[in-house]
């Protein structure tokens, strides 16, 4: 499957914040732009202020996945010196004092295959790795080991670690591969097993010997030479990258670049060159061993056999394993010496019948070796070979016997059948693989849901599908105009209903800005500030949508022109070498040629077939000329178009931004004066609740102090009701009491009376209640008064306190005297009433008597 070479351009942030910058980067519209106006389009324009996170995420899950799949994947990091290329592939440096985040490429690609085969347990891996250096043409082990197995991620990173610290600094290459076997059993019952190769280059910059080698590779490869012709072994460094560039690598270039003015030059010769790899076409397969796709066992329509034949075949795995754990354990406890000695004989006897079983087995082992080849170690890995050279192998097969021949003719019709069910599939693998891949890269698709390649390959199983399936760091994998969207949001720069819409459109659409802006706008065009604004932004977004249209109809034209021209090249080159050809007969038929100008011996129709071709050559070369100018013209064009189009983007921005702050200001006038009014207004509130609370908090004062009052009051009355109760109980006795403790009784009743009438008024006070009407001086009670009573209130109004007390007690007094004379008054009425009493029933008696004596004198 034909993948072309993918570029991403990264910049080096300035030096200083303030430095000023002659290189941009558009992330949206994948263009680099230059401070002239010249643009580089290329697969990705990574923004000035990439984190190590988003570059990973943003091209190479793709790349993993193939890996996973068998395929071969390449990095290759092309830049000015101190331009990050060490950094973008490694990091800043792997020990502890180094930050996670600066990881580079190498280590995080690591951490994920380690991660994804962990989570494929059906899988059978061997990972390697290997650190070279290419130093003045001669190669140096960085690890002095070759290739080095990592069991685990944990492994691997001590490698880099050491790597790290052992590697030769300079202006050098660098060559890091991670080579993965891997085997395992589909669920359709065949084998699958695999191998690829991932190499990350780290090249040297300018000059160096080694990268005018592979530059002029790379042109050659431009120029539509097949990699075949290419002579990839002139130096280390392109025979190591011979997969990478015309190989079957499916390969990323990065093109690190300062953005500093001093550098201009340089960094436009790194695009240039990033430029030319995109034109190359790598040829990615799968790389198969010999055993791969042979059935282990046969799916299910062949029947229920087969599948019990598999489990039983990991049921004896499984079982050994326990039989050789319950040897280790028998003879742990024979050492021990804890055993009876009739256990001692039956544990013996359980070890002695487990060598013969081994012995058995070892030895059917040994006849299946022989028959089906070593078990142990991998096969050859079946290259992607030419059906002829399996002819070649069967041609001397064929000379042995005719059986012989019959047979391998036989094996040789199914081994093409074979190898056709192998490409065909190898195809539809890289179809589908190349189609997500394209997917992705067209998407700016921030969450990477990650489908593993294996999720296209119907070989895989379902289990493992699910395993896999997972989402890989939401918010590491945001696209530069994503989180330059984010930041507004989180600036607080676009309304919360636009937040909902980003997150929307980041659901749905792959770019949401322009939508977002256009709603942004369209939701603000009631307002007459903004209206003026949006028209504009209406005709440049028109403009920018038609220059878009045309600038993709232009590179289609271009691509078309190129692939005439590409065409043409190629004729031209075809005819050359004829005419060479027809050159060379033609001398060779007449060495005297030029002596014998009649020309009698010179074959004429050689001669007339030379003009031909040579007028056709220069119609060609015409032609050329004229489809490179049209080209040079387009492309021309194309970038005008471009650099008005990034023009435009940025117009367009600046609209929508100022708009939107326009409205914003609006609204937040608004909003202020809203507020300043609802702060006075809470103000007042909160100075009458102040006020209430102060009332509230003196009338709780005022009642506390009430209730203290009416306590002590009933102290004082309970004090009183004591004393007269004794008294009265005293006077029961006694049937009288003296005069004084006679006046104390009354004394006491009245205060009680008083203390009541007191606690009465002050409980209404605290009940909010008005006092009694008779104690209150309202306006009513004063009408209704007599002159004299009105003259005796105010006096009373004008008495000091001492005088309204002295005043109270004798009114007291008063009150008591009155009491006392009530008192003798009331015993004098009823002592009256009493003899009225007596008197009434002595003349009831006297009547009664008298009518009894009358009838008597009647009688007579
Ligand atoms: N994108 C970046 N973000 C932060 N730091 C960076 C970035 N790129 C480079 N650097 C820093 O710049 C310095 C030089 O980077 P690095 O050594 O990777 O450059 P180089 O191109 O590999 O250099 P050389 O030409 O020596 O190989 C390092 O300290 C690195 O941490």
């Amino acid at each position: 499957m034909d993948i072309p070479v993918q570029i991403a351009v990264r910049l080096k942030p300035p030096s200083l914040a303030d430095s000023t910058q002659c290189i941009f980067s558009n992330p949206v519209t994948q263009i680099v732009i230059t401070e002239s106006g010249q643009t580089f389009h290329v697969n990705r324009a990574l923004p000035v202020d990439c984190t190590q996170a988003n570059l990973f995420n943003s091209f190479m899950i793709p790349q993993i996945n193939c890996f996973l799949d068998g395929c071969d994947t390449s990095v290759v990091v092309f830049g000015q010196p101190k331009t990050g290329k060490t950094y973008t592939l490694f990091g800043s440096g792997f020990e502890c004092i180094h930050s996670e985040s600066d990881q580079g490429i190498v280590p995080r690609f690591l951490t994920e295959i380690f991660h994804k085969l962990i989570q494929m347990p059906e899988r059978e891996f061997i990972l390697h790795i290997t650190w070279m250096q290419i130093v003045n043409n001669n190669i140096f082990d960085v690890l002095g080991a070759g290739l080095v197995r990592c069991y685990n991620l944990e492994e691997a990173f001590q490698y880099l670690q050491l790597g790290w610290r052992q590697r030769c600094q300079g202006n050098n290459h660098t060559v890091f591969t991670v080579s993965v076997e891997q085997k395992w059993v589909g669920t359709n019952g065949v084998l699958n097993h695999r191998m690829s190769t991932a190499s990350f280059c780290d090249l040297a910059a300018y000059p160096e010997s080694g990268l005018f080698a592979l530059e002029s590779i790379i042109k050659e490869l431009l120029a539509g030479n097949p990699p075949k012709q290419i002579n990839y072994d002139q130096c280390i460094l392109t025979a190591m990258l011979r997969d990478s560039f015309g190989g079957r690598a499916f390969t990323w270039v990065i093109g690190c670049i300062s953005t500093e003015p001093e550098d201009y030059q340089d960094t436009l010769k790194i695009l240039n060159l990033c430029l030319c790899c995109r034109g190359i076409k790598n040829f990615v397969t799968v790389n198969l061993f010999a055993d791969n796709n042979t059935p282990v066992y046969t799916d299910k329509s062949i029947g229920q056999q087969n599948d019990s034949n598999f489990n039983l075949q990991f049921a004896t795995t499984q079982w050994i394993k326990l039989v050789s754990n319950a040897e280790g354990l028998f003879n742990k406890i024979l050492q021990s010496k804890s055993l009876s000695e009739t256990d001692i004989n039956h544990v013996t006897e359980w070890l002695f019948l487990k060598a013969e079983c081994d012995e058995c087995l070892n030895t059917d082992v040994g006849v299946d070796n022989k028959d089906v080849g070593p078990k142990q170690g991998l096969p050859r890995i079946a290259e992607d070979t030419e059906p002829s050279e399996l002819s070649d192998d069967q041609t001397d097969a064929e000379s042995d016997s005719e059986e012989d021949s019959h047979s391998d003719t036989l094996f040789q019709d199914k081994l093409e059948k074979f190898m056709d069910y192998f490409r065909e599939k190898n195809d539809q693998l890289f179809a589908e693989r190349c189609e997500e891949y394209l997917n992705h890269i067209d998407s700016d698709d921030i969450t990477i849901s990650e489908t593993s390649g294996s999720q296209s390959l119907p070989i895989m199983t379902s289990q493992s599908n699910s395993g896999r399936r997972r989402t890989i760091h939401p918010g590491e994998s945001l696209s530069g105009a994503e989180l330059e969207l984010l930041r507004k949001v989180a600036a607080k720069a676009i309304s919360p209903e636009s937040q909902k819409i980003i997150i929307e459109s980041h659901k749905k659409d792959l770019d949401p800005e322009p939508k977002l802006i256009e709603r942004e706008l369209l939701k603000m065009i009631d307002s007459p500030k903004t209206e003026e604004i949006c028209k504009k932004y209406k005709v440049i977004k028109e403009k920018y949508t038609q220059k878009q249209i045309l600038a993709r109809k232009l590179s289609k034209e271009i691509g078309s022109s190129q692939t005439q021209l590409k065409e043409l090249i190629n004729l031209c080159i075809a005819k050359e070498r004829l005419i060479d050809d027809l050159s060379k007969t033609v001398s060779n038929q007449n060495k005297n040629y030029l002596d014998r100008i009649d020309g009698n011996l010179i074959d004429q129709d050689t001669l007339k077939e030379i003009r031909r071709h040579e007028t056709n050559l220069k119609t060609y070369k015409k032609q050329i000329d004229q489809i490179k100018k049209q080209i040079k013209k387009d492309e021309k064009r194309k970038n005008t178009l471009d650099v008005e189009l990034v023009k435009d983007k940025l117009k367009l921005d600046e609209i929508s931004e100022t708009s939107i702050s326009n409205d914003l200001k609006d609204r937040k006038t608004h909003s202020l004066k809203h507020f300043t009014h609802r702060i006075t207004q809470l103000d007042s509130i909160l100075k009458e609740k102040t006020n209430d609370l102060e009332n509230l908090q003196l009338s709780k004062e005022k009642e506390l102090m009430l209730r203290k009052e009416i306590k002590n009051l009933r102290k004082t009355r309970e004090c009183l009701h004591e004393q007269r109760c004794s008294l009265g109980h005293k006077r029961k006795i006694y049937k009288s009491l003296s005069d004084s403790e006679e006046r104390k009784l009354l004394e006491c009743e009245e205060a009680i009376e008083a203390i009541d009438t007191a606690i009465e008024y002050k409980n209404n006070l605290i009940c909010g209640k008005s006092p009694s009407a008779s104690l209150s001086d309202t306006h009513d009670n004063r009408e209704s008064r007599t002159r004299g009573e009105q003259m005796l209130m105010a006096r009373l109004d004008k008495l000091s306190h001492d005088e309204m007390k002295t005043l109270l007690y004798r009114y007291f007094q008063k009150v008591v005297d009155l009491r006392g004379a009530c008192a003798a008054l009331e015993a004098g009425v009823a002592a009256a009433a009493d003899e009225a009493a007596a008197w009434r029933a002595r003349a009831a008696a006297a009547w009664r008597h008298a009518q009894r004596l009358r009838p008597n004198n009647h009688g007579r």
